[in-house]
């Protein structure tokens, strides 16, 4: 069966630049995209993907792993380190939307 949506929600997504210490918004329109967290379950893995809102590109595609901590920073906004160190933002417009990602994203990695 191919990957299956697990939730999205609506968040500006931001890469940190450890150079400049700052934080980047990726794509146009300050980075407002849809991020989704999907699920293949034959081979148990699951991923966020988000899709600038604006051009549809793809400004995070990044995979979630049973070690991943997927830190709650404040309630709107959430971050996690991939395997290669790049860290990601979430900066949800909503806090309803940022718990139930988190939630899902939190599960995700209990089923690891
Ligand atoms: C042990 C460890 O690596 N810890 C990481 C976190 C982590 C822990 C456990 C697992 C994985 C990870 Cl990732 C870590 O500390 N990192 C990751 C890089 C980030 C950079 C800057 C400093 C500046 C302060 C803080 C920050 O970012 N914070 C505060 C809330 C604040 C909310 C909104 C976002 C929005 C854009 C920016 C802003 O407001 O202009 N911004 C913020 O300014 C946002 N922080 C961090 O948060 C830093």
């Amino acid at each position: 069966m191919a990957e299956q949506p697990v939730g999205s929600s609506q968040a500006c997504v931001l890469v940190y630049n450890a150079e400049s210490k700052k934080w980047a918004a990726q794509g146009p329109n300050n980075g407002t995209s849809k991020v989704t967290l999907y699920h293949n379950p034959d081979s148990n893995t699951y991923r966020v993907v988000g899709r600038n809102l604006q051009d549809k590109s793809v400004v995070v595609n990044s995979n979630i792993l049973r070690n991943t901590t997927y830190n709650r920073a404040t309630e709107t906004f959430h971050q996690w380190r991939d395997a290669r160190g790049v860290v990601y933002g979430l900066n949800f417009t909503s806090k309803d939307g940022a718990n139930s990602f988190a939630l899902q994203v939190e599960a995700a990695i209990k089923h690891l």
